[in-house]
């Protein structure tokens, strides 16, 4: 019996025939037409699973991805094994995917050590896209950042200077102070004490000391082999003992966490007071409520948005003043006129306030001028593409990382002229700044701190210069200080600024080296 009457048998399978042939063709016609469609960056040529890392070999990443932007482009498809990324290397580029696209880059991209350090991605600095993630934004604005936390930030700030001051005044002449180190408890100071109430210096944590862990934190937050090369990377990363530092390292920072949260949660009523509450005072606080959005803050939020403060604030901050003092000190022009400009200013008042920071605007170009030349993020934090889009005129695909090359737009002589090399604050006063420096990165990923950090730095700054000059030791010229850097999350000075404070004498208006110091 037939099975279709009115089909015969030998018409059905011609049909089905042609019909598959018809198809085949046109998958393959499809499959030519997208591809020929797709117009992917220019990248370099690729090896086989390595991909294009040997062309980040003997160089900093930032330096090594600027030099190949020469030759392909302001916008380059690179591959580190398996992973795609665009490396962008211009304001225009920069604009595209801050601005124009900002909603389709504003992820971030996996690691096995952020998802780790991150309690399964519960902060805002290195968590996907997603509505917790915005909502941990916004309580770091209002509770950490914003005015509300202002006034006590300003006196804690104000205090801790005081004490570096003094510290200083009373230093041994001729003899050199180590300012990266001074830096770093002055920072950790204000950030501990503004966070948690106190320094929490004498806090045990199980091993290595605070530094050392959060210095580790983001050493493994820069990635691992594992990230790169599934299978073949995360056997490496095990067998290397990278997975077990990173854990022992998770586990010193989050019992340090758990310490300052504990205490707070033991506190009575009356211990924390009610102009004095720190920032771990407010999260409780929110934990025990929903908040304007509904959302309830939970433990491990919490302790997720403390890592972010130790990881993204104290280290960020002293590396810029550590630039900014380097460049000052060996540009003696500048710190001639940076002085004038505070001594000046401050006259015959006994100390610098916070408001007199406002209207010192040499000082504003000069802190500018550190953050232009030297990026603490040279390649900001990767921004992750969520969808296909067109940047600059070329496909970019979801699950490609951006790497926005903030130290190599911001030294662009066709952006910022024959001198872009030189430390030169008095560009300001005719530069319109949009994209052609981005040392805090922009969109929905920029820094929160953006607008609070260089004030922070303006107030020490001001300080060190105001009451102290400041020689290069060791007889040598301050025009001769190393300013080499390294590093690749963060950009450091490669040796540590070790320069010679002589306390200025107002009175006088001459130096006198080492005199008790009226503050
Ligand atoms: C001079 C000081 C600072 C510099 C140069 C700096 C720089 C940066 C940069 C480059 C980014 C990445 C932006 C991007 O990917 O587009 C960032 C993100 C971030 N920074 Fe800062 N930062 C500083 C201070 C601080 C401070 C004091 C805090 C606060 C506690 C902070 C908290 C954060 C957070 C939470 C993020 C993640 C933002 C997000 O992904 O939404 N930073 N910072």
């Amino acid at each position: 019996m037939e099975t279709f009457p009115i089909f015969p048998s030998w018409l059905l399978t011609t049909t089905l025939v042609f019909f598959m042939f018809y198809m085949f063709l046109y998958t393959l016609r499809s499959k030519r037409s997208s591809m020929a469609a797709t117009k992917l960056p220019p990248s370099p040529p690729k090896l086989p699973i390595i991909g294009n890392l040997h062309k980040l070999l003997g160089k900093p990443r930032h330096q090594a991805l600027w030099q190949l932007s020469k030759q392909y482009g302001p916008i380059m498809q690179f591959h580190i094994g398996s992973k795609p990324f665009v490396v962008i290397s211009s304001p225009f580029m920069a604009k595209q995917i801050m601005k124009t696209h900002d909603h389709i880059f504003c992820s971030r991209p996996f690691s096995t050590a952020t998802k780790r350090l991150t309690y399964d991605y519960l902060d805002i600095a290195f968590s996907p896209q997603s509505d917790h993630r915005r909502e941990m934004r916004k309580i770091l604005m209002s509770e950490f950042l914003g005015p509300k936390r202002g006034r006590l930030f300003n006196q804690v700030l104000v205090t801790e200077v005081e004490t570096m001051v003094r510290a200083l005044a009373l230093h041994p002449s001729n003899v050199a102070v180590n300012l990266n180190t001074l830096f770093l408890a002055m920072v950790k100071g204000v950030v501990c004490k503004v966070a948690f109430g106190n320094n929490y210096r004498q806090q045990p944590i199980n091993g290595p000391s605070w530094e050392v862990v959060v210095d580790e934190a983001q050493e493994m937050l820069g990635g691992s082999i594992g990230d790169f090369f599934p299978w073949v990377g995360q056997f490496i990363d095990q067998i290397s003992g990278w997975s077990r530092k990173m854990e022992n390292c998770f586990t010193n920072l989050d019992a340090y966490i758990e310490t300052v949260i504990d205490d707070h949660m033991n506190q009575t009523v009356e211990e924390v007071g009610g102009d004095e509450k720190d920032f771990v005072h407010s999260l409780l606080e929110l934990s025990c409520k929903d908040n304007s959005s509904g959302y309830r803050l939970t433990k491990e939020d919490i302790k997720a948005l403390i890592m972010d403060v130790l990881t993204g604030g104290v280290d960020t901050t002293v590396v810029t003043l550590v630039w900014t003092m380097s460049e000052i000190t060996r540009n003696v022009r500048v710190m001639q006129k940076l002085q004038t400009e505070i001594r000046n200013h401050i006259g015959t008042k006994q100390k610098v306030d916070v408001t007199d920071i406002t209207k010192m605007t040499y000082l504003k170009m000069v802190v500018k001028e550190t953050l232009r030349i030297h990026p603490p993020a040279p390649l900001l934090i990767p921004h992750e593409c969520m969808r296909h889009c067109q940047v600059g005129g070329y496909d970019v695909f979801p699950g490609t990382s951006a790497l926005i090359n903030a130290w190599g737009i911001a030294r662009d002589p066709t952006v910022w002229g024959d001198n872009a090399a030189e430390f030169y604050p008095e560009r300001f006063e005719k530069f319109e700044v949009d994209f052609e420096m981005v040392p805090f990165g922009g969109g929905r990923r920029s820094c929160p701190a953006m607008n609070t950090a260089p004030t922070t730095v303006e107030f020490v700054i001001a300080n060190l210069v105001y009451w102290f000059d400041w020689e290069v030791p060791n007889g040598l010229k301050n025009e001769d200080l190393d300013i080499q850097d390294e590093g690749s999350l963060i950009l450091r000075k490669k040796v540590p600024l070790c320069l010679v404070p002589t306390k200025y004498n107002r009175e006088e208006s001459v130096c006198c080296k080492n005199e008790k110091l009226v503050v």
